[in-house]
């Protein structure tokens, strides 16, 4: 039987519209406005279409945003004074530098620059320090995003056997440990691991974050398993797919998310959640998580 299609996109708009709900209160009742600040450096295409759909998604849930571009020749020093400036700026809230970034930019340094309190990617180590030892943070959007849409399907994820494909210190690295908090049984495939389809035909859900097109066959995939798909590959003919051969694998799969329109638009959306709650946390008496 084909597998269920998980919409992130129909998810998304539940989720912004209760977003949007709690904007509209915190601005009521405190008189504060949710600010996201987004630094772009360089002319990525990707990178700029992204901002751009952050920049929308921000204006439709009523978070004020700012932009800030620089050309790729910006130095890091003039990166950080601008990181400072905002961190110093009470009515900014969130503080977001698109990556990647140029090579002569050392990207942690970027991101450490950032106030934790105002990180809303989820980036900063003491933000991922504190994920990894279950105290609140901000949460990597893309792995938090994952975790929603997988709450959303009614299954229990308890004693499941996650296997993730990818590394990465902003998805791989982070949805694991997201998912190990739940209770599954977590495994990490990457580029070194051997007889790769030996393990990820063991997984009750499978997430795909590899970064090639259309990589993860059947013959990877057990029967009735989730699988999540992370990838978002441009094909020579212009048409975006994911790193799963999603027409043959949704024949063995029990539920399967699109791309585009599966974790993508989640990404954005937990971008908006964490936005919020940055405002909330300054509204409440805990300016931080940590006070
Ligand atoms: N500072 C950050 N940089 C990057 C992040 C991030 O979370 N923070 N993640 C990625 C890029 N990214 C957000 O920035 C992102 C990627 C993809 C999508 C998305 O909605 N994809 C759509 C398809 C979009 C298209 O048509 O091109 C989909 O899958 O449906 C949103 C955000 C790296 N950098
Ligand atoms: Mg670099």
């Amino acid at each position: 039987m084909s597998a269920v299609i998980v919409s992130g996109k129909d998810l998304a708009v539940e989720k912004r519209a209760f977003i949007k709900e709690k904007v509209s209160e915190l601005h009521m009742e405190k008189s504060i406005q949710p600010c996201l600040a987004v630094i772009l450096v360089g002319q990525d295409p990707a990178s700029q279409s992204y901002v751009r759909a952050k920049q929308k998604a921000c204006e439709e849930a009523g978070i004020k945003s700012i932009l800030e571009e620089y050309p790729s020749s910006i130095t890091q020093e003039e990166l950080l004074n601008r990181i400072t400036h905002f961190n110093d700026d009470a009515s900014v809230h969130g503080i977001l530098v698109q990556l990647p970034l140029p090579d002569h930019i050392d990207e942690l340094a970027v991101i450490e620059h950032i106030s934790p309190n105002k990180d809303v990617d989820g980036f900063h180590p003491v933000n991922i320090g504190r994920m990894m030892i279950d105290q609140k943070s901000f949460l990597p959007c893309t792995p938090y995003g994952i975790v929603e849409m997988i709450k959303s399907l009614d299954v229990s994820i308890s004693g499941k056997h996650v296997v993730v494909i990818g590394r990465s210190n902003i998805v791989g690295k982070p949805v694991g440990q997201l998912l190990l908090k739940e209770d599954a049984t977590v495994t990490y495939c990457h580029s070194r691991t051997k007889d790769l389809a030996s393990i990820t035909k063991q997984a009750d859900i499978l997430i795909a974050a590899v970064g090639r097109a259309k990589i993860i066959g059947p013959e990877y995939v057990k029967d009735g398993a989730i699988v999540i798909d992370v990838g978002v590959n441009r094909l020579e003919t212009g048409k975006l797919c994911g790193d799963v051969d999603f027409e043959s694998v949704k024949e063995k799969a029990s539920f399967i998310t699109p791309v585009p329109g599966g974790v993508g638009p989640m990404t954005i959306t937990m971008l908006l959640h964490n936005t919020l709650q940055s405002a909330q946390n300054q509204a409440s008496e805990n300016k931080t998580f940590s006070s």
